[in-house]
C-alpha cells in the first residue's frame, strides 16, 4: 500500500518570505529522497491560475468581499480535486504557497467575512484536507511591505491599507494558536537562512509518520 504523501502550507501576509521558504524547503526534502510538488493559491490549476489573474487584476476596484471570498474557494475547489488529493494519495508530499488559512486571515480578519461562513465554504471546498503542517511565517506588516516594495506595480490586494494587513497578521496569529498541533509560527525578521532552519525542525515529524 502507497503511504499518503504529506501536505505542508506556507502562510503569511505580504513579503513575509514564502517563496523564499518554498525553494529552500524543497532542496532540503529534495536531499532527503522526497521530491515534492509545488502549489500555490490562488492559482496551482489552469482555471485556478485564470481565477487568480481576475482576482489580483488591479482593475477590478468593484470586486466585492464576497466574490472575492467565492473565487478564492473556486480555485482551491478545483486545486483539491485535480491536484492536491490525487498527488497525496500518490504519496507525494506537497508544497503549497497558501491555503485556506489564507481565506481565514485575508477574507475573515481583512475584509471582515464571518467565520462560520468561510467555514461551511472549507467543508464544501476542501472536502476535509488539512494540511499536515502549517508555516505561518510572521512578520511586522511594515517590514512585509518594504520587502514586497519595488516589486512593480501593486496587485489588487497589495493596495489595501496598512489596518487591512494589521487584521490579516492578527487573523493568522489567532489560527495558530486554535491550532497548535498544525501551525508552527516562525519569525519571519530572521535571516533567510534561520528561517530555513526553523522550517526544517518543523517537519522532521513528518518523516516516518503515519499520515
Ligand atoms: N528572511 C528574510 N530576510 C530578509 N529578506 C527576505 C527574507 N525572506 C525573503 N526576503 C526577501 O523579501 C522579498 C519577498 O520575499 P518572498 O517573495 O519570498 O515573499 P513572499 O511571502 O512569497 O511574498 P508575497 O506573498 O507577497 O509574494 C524578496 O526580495 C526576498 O528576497
Ligand atoms: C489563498 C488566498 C490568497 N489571498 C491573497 C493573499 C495575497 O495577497 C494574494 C496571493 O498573492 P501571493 O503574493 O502569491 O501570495 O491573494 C487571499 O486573500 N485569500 C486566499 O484565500
Amino acid at each position: 500500500m502507497i503511504e499518503r504523501g504529506r501536505l505542508i502550507t506556507l502562510e503569511g501576509g505580504e513579503g513575509a518570505g514564502k517563496s523564499t521558504l518554498l525553494e529552500g524547503l524543497r532542496a532540503h526534502l529534495e536531499s532527503h529522497g522526497v521530491d515534492p510538488l509545488l502549489a500555490r493559491e490562488p492559482g496551482g490549476t489552469a482555471l485556478g491560475e485564470q481565477v487568480r489573474t481576475i482576482l489580483l487584476d488591479p482593475a477590478q476596484r468593484s470586486m466585492c468581499a464576497e466574490s472575492e471570498l467565492l473565487l478564492m474557494f473556486a480555485s482551491r475547489a478545483q486545486l483539491v480535486r485535480e491536484t492536491l488529493e490525487p498527488a497525496l494519495a500518490a504519496g507525494r508530499w506537497v508544497l503549497c504557497d497558501r491555503y485556506v488559512d489564507a481565506s481565514y486571515a485575508y477574507q475573515g480578519g481583512g475584509r471582515g467575512q464571518p467565520v462560520e461562513r468561510i467555514a461551511a465554504l472549507e467543508r464544501w471546498a476542501c472536502a476535509g484536507l488539512k494540511p499536515d503542517l502549517t508555516l505561518l511565517l510572521d512578520l511586522p506588516v511594515a517590514d512585509g511591505r518594504a520587502r514586497a516594495a519595488g516589486r512593480g506595480e501593486a496587485d489588487r490586494i497589495e493596495v489595501e491599507a496598512d489596518g487591512f494587513f494589521e487584521r490579516v497578521r492578527t487573523a493568522y496569529r489567532a489560527r495558530a494558536v486554535d491550532e497548535p498541533h498544525r501551525f508552527r509560527v516562525i519569525d519571519a525578521g530572521q535571516p533567510p537562512e534561520a528561517v530555513l532552519r526553523a522550517a526544517i525542525a518543523a517537519t522532521a515529524h513528518l518523516f516516518g509518520a503515519t499520515a
